[in-house]
């Protein structure tokens, strides 16, 4: 998916939702479990209810990754049902010497045809390019995490005067264009987009931390918007367990509601 049919699937939807599909056996409603494929049952359940009010869905690899073959099925079923209108991120969080990185980017974007996949920059350039270099398919690079830990080197200042995460953006928007490159900034670190946005105006922003995490929407809209969006923000937790009863699909469904209509006045604020 391009940059302008994501931001015309937002304009459309007026919704900038990305759910985050982390789901886990022992929390999903146990009248599942007796189904053949209970992971895929449940995202089944989630897509139908959400699939109107979201720009994005994003597994969490973790979660399918975890269960072995079974998982790794899962997640592939789960990717086949997902509407072809929907931008798709394997939230991996991979990155390894260069011909290591085309593998894990042939396997997410060759194999299972995500539209995205998540990537760690720790290793620098020739961990990253190699995801680069597949058509119409996006990089989203870690910048500023929303974790406690991120803060441990994230923020830490360089001889040069910049912040780690700020080295991060300044050296890896040269990597690729901003039609195939976005970052993940947590929602809990609004108060850093306004520098972050001097630094990369034009990129997409994959913004989780709103819900389960305690990150502020608003503030999110305010410091991270630009003039076509640029954001996709996440909830996993706050809306697919919202629920644990049979009815769980529906309560996802109001809690994701609930987000897209304050995205739609914030769209109708910044935009
Ligand atoms: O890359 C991510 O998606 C990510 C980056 C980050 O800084 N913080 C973060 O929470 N995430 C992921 O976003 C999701 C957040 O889930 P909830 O806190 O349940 O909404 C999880 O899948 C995390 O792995």
């Amino acid at each position: 998916m391009t940059r302008k049919e994501l931001f015309e699937q937002i304009k459309k939807k007026e919704s900038f939702l990305c759910v985050g599909l982390d789901t886990d056996l022992s929390k999903i409603p146990s009248h599942l479990l007796k189904e053949e494929d209970p992971i895929f049952a449940f995202n089944k359940a989630i897509i139908d209810a959400t699939a109107d009010l979201c720009v994005a869905y994003k597994p969490n690899i973790a979660f399918y990754e975890c269960m072995g073959a079974k998982g790794w099925e899962s997640l592939q079923k789960t990717l086949e049902y997902i509407p072809k209108d929907i931008f798709t991120i394997a939230d991996a969080k991979r990155g390894d010497i260069g011909n290591t990185s085309k593998m894990y980017a042939q396997a997410f974007f060759e194999q299972m045809n995500f539209d995205s996949v998540t990537v760690a920059p720790y290793m620098g350039t020739d961990s990253v390019t190699p995801f680069l270099e597949f058509d119409n398919k996006w990089v989203i690079l870690l910048a500023l995490t929303s974790n406690k830990g991120g803060l441990d080197f994230q923020i830490q200042e360089l001889s040069n005067g910049r912040k780690v995460f700020e080295e991060v953006l300044t050296q890896s928007k040269e990597w690729g264009s901003s039609d195939q490159l976005m970052y993940v900034v947590g929602a809990t670190r609004a108060e850093s987009l306004g520098e972050i946005r001097q630094i990369i105006p034009d990129h997409f922003l994959l913004v989780p931390g709103v819900g389960a995490q305690g990150g502020d929407l608003a503030s999110v809209a305010q410091y991270g918007m630009n003039d076509h969006c640029g954001l996709l923000v996440n909830s996993s937790r706050g809306i697919i367990y919202a629920s644990q009863e049979e009815n769980f699909a529906e309560v996802a469904r109001q809690e994701a509601q609930k987000l897209q209509g304050e995205m739609k006045g914030l769209l109708e604020t910044y935009l």
